[in-house]
C-alpha cells in the first residue's frame, strides 16, 4: 500500500475510532509535589494515553462548562454525561478543587468565611489547569477537603489530556476568561427548596456539618451569592437543564452533540455500513500490552492474535443469515440461523498476515463455506479486481481489505467494513 493511502486510511480510522479510550480515567492520587504540569519528557507511566494523544490526535479537546447553584445536581449531570461518553477519554475538573483553603486565622472564624464568593477560589490556577489540559498536557489537580476547608498538602489527582474536558462548579461562568475557554456552557437549574433540602442532607452526611450551620451559611452566603453570581450568568448558557440529573432527554442531547463535535461518526457517515467496534477495558488492556515496548515477542503475538480474532468475529457477525431449524439429538427443534447462499464481502481494515490466519481460523468454526482472502498489494486495488478467482460460488465469503471496503464499484461486494480498535 502506498504511504499516502496508509495515511489517509489512518486518518479516517483515527476520526472514526480515535476516541476508543474508554471513560476510564487513570486519575490516581499521587504523592508527588504540586508541579502543575508534567513536561512531555517527564511524563509518568500513567500518562501513556497522553503520549498517544500527543502523537496521534492533533485535535483539540472539547471543553464544556457545567454550572448551577449548590446541590443542583451538577456533579450528577457530569457523571451521567461521562458514563454515556464511555468510548471517549473524558476528564472532570471540579472548581471546588481550586478552593484556596483557609489560613489558620480564617479557620478560627470559619462561620464568617464566604465560600460562595469568587475570591474563595484560586481562579488563576484553575485557568492554568484548563489551559494545560486543552493543550494536551496533564495536570496535578489539588484535592480539597470540605471538612477541614483545606487542600491536601501531599496528594494530587493527576488528570490526563483527554478528548473532552468538563469543568464543573458554582462559579464556572463568573469569570469571562473561563467563559472564553469553554466550547459549551451548560447550566443546571432546579428549584431552590430542592437544592436546600439536598444540601442539608449532603452537608450533614458527607461534609461533617450540623443543620444549624448549614442553614446559617445558606442564608448568609449561599443564597445571596447564588442571586448575585450564579443566576446572572444564566445568559451565557448554551443549554439549560431543568431538573438536573432527572432530565435524561437533555443529557442525551448533550451527549449526542459531543459525539458529533468529536467526529466519531464521520467515517460511519461516509460509509454507512462501516461498524466501529465498541472498546472495553479488556480490549484497552490488550492494546496497552501490545504497545508496551517491553512486551515479549510471544506475548505480542498472543495478544495481537486475540485482538485480531475479536475483529474477525465481529465482522463475521454481519454476514447475511437466514433462519434455520434443526433437530437436536434429544429430538427437540432448535431454531437457529444458516448462512445465506449469497456472495458477500467482509472488509477488515488493516488486514495482514496474522489477520489472514485468524480469519481462516474463525471462519472454520462457523462453516460458511470457502474463504477467499484478498489483500491489496503495492499495485493498489486494481490488482485485486484482476486477481479475483473466476470460480467464485454463492457460498463464498470474501474477506477484503480496506481499499476494497471503500470500492463501491465492486458489485458483488456487500461492503461491510469493520474498523478495528485503534488509538
Ligand atoms: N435527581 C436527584 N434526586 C435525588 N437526589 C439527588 C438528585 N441529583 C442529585 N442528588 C443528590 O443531591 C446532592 C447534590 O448533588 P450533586 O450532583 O453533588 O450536586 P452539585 O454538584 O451541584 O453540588 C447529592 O447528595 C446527590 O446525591
Ligand atoms: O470549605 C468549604 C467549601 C465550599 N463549601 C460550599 O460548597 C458549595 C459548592 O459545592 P457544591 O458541590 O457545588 O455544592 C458552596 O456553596 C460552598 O458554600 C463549604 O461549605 N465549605
Amino acid at each position: 500500500m502506498k504511504p499516502e493511502e496508509t495515511n489517509s486510511i489512518d486518518y479516517v480510522m483515527e476520526k472514526a475510532s480515535g476516541p476508543h479510550f474508554s471513560g476510564f480515567r487513570p486519575d490516581g492520587l499521587l504523592s508527588s509535589p504540586p508541579s502543575s504540569t508534567a513536561s512531555p519528557s517527564h511524563r509518568s507511566a500513567s500518562d501513556s494515553s497522553l503520549a498517544l494523544s500527543d502523537s496521534n490526535a492533533p485535535k483539540q479537546p472539547f471543553v464544556i462548562g457545567v454550572s448551577g447553584g449548590t446541590a443542583s445536581g451538577k456533579t450528577t449531570v457530569c457523571d451521567m454525561i461521562i458514563q454515556q461518553l464511555h468510548d471517549h477519554r473524558v476528564v472532570l475538573v471540579n472548581q471546588d478543587s481550586f478552593y484556596r483553603g483557609l489560613t489558620p486565622e480564617e479557620s478560627k472564624r470559619v462561620h464568617e468565611y464566604n465560600f460562595d464568593h469568587p475570591d474563595a477560589f484560586d481562579t488563576e490556577q484553575l485557568l492554568d489547569c484548563v489551559q494545560k489540559l486543552r493543550s494536551g498536557h496533564s495536570y496535578q489537580v489539588p484535592i480539597y477537603d470540605f471538612k477541614n476547608h483545606r487542600r491536601s498538602s501531599e496528594s494530587f489527582r493527576q488528570v490526563n489530556a483527554s478528548d473532552v474536558i468538563i469543568l464543573e462548579g458554582i462559579l464556572v461562568f463568573h469569570d469571562q476568561r473561563k467563559v472564553h475557554a469553554l466550547h459549551k456552557h451548560i447550566k443546571v437549574l432546579i428549584d431552590a427548596d430542592v437544592r436546600l433540602a439536598r444540601r442539608i442532607r449532603r452537608d450533614i452526611v458527607e461534609r461533617g456539618r450540623d443543620i444549624n450551620s448549614v442553614l446559617e451559611q445558606y442564608a448568609k452566603f449561599v443564597k445571596p451569592a447564588f442571586d448575585n453570581f450564579v443566576l446572572p450568568s444564566k445568559k451565557y448558557a448554551d443549554v439549560i437543564i431543568p431538573r438536573g440529573g432527572e432530565n435524561h432527554v437533555a443529557i442525551d442531547l448533550i451527549v449526542q452533540h459531543i459525539h458529533t463535535k468529536l467526529g466519531q461518526h464521520d467515517l460511519c457517515k461516509i460509509y454507512p455500513n462501516v461498524y466501529v467496534i465498541q472498546s472495553t477495558f479488556q480490549i484497552r488492556g490488550m492494546h496497552t500490552l501490545i504497545r508496551d515496548k517491553e512486551i515479549s515477542k510471544h506475548d505480542f503475538v498472543f495478544y495481537s492474535d486475540r485482538l485480531i480474532r475479536l475483529v474477525v468475529e465481529h465482522g463475521l457477525g454481519y454476514l447475511p443469515f437466514t433462519e434455520k431449524q434443526v433437530v437436536t439429538p434429544t429430538g427437540s427443534v432448535y431454531t437457529g440461523v444458516d448462512f445465506c447462499k449469497k456472495l458477500c464481502g467482509v472488509s477488515i481494515i488493516r488486514s495482514g498476515e496474522s489477520m489472514e490466519n485468524a480469519l481462516r481460523a474463525c471462519c472454520k468454526g462457523i462453516k460458511i463455506g470457502k474463504i477467499l482472502i484478498h489483500r491489496v498489494g503495492d499495485n493498489g486495488k486494481q490488482l485485486i479486481y484482476e486477481k479475483l478467482p473466476k470460480d467464485i460460488s454463492e457460498r463464498h465469503v470474501l474477506l477484503l481489505d480496506p481499499v476494497l471496503a471503500t470500492g463501491n464499484s465492486f458489485s458483488i461486494h456487500l461492503n461491510i467494513g469493520v474498523v478495528p480498535f485503534h488509538s
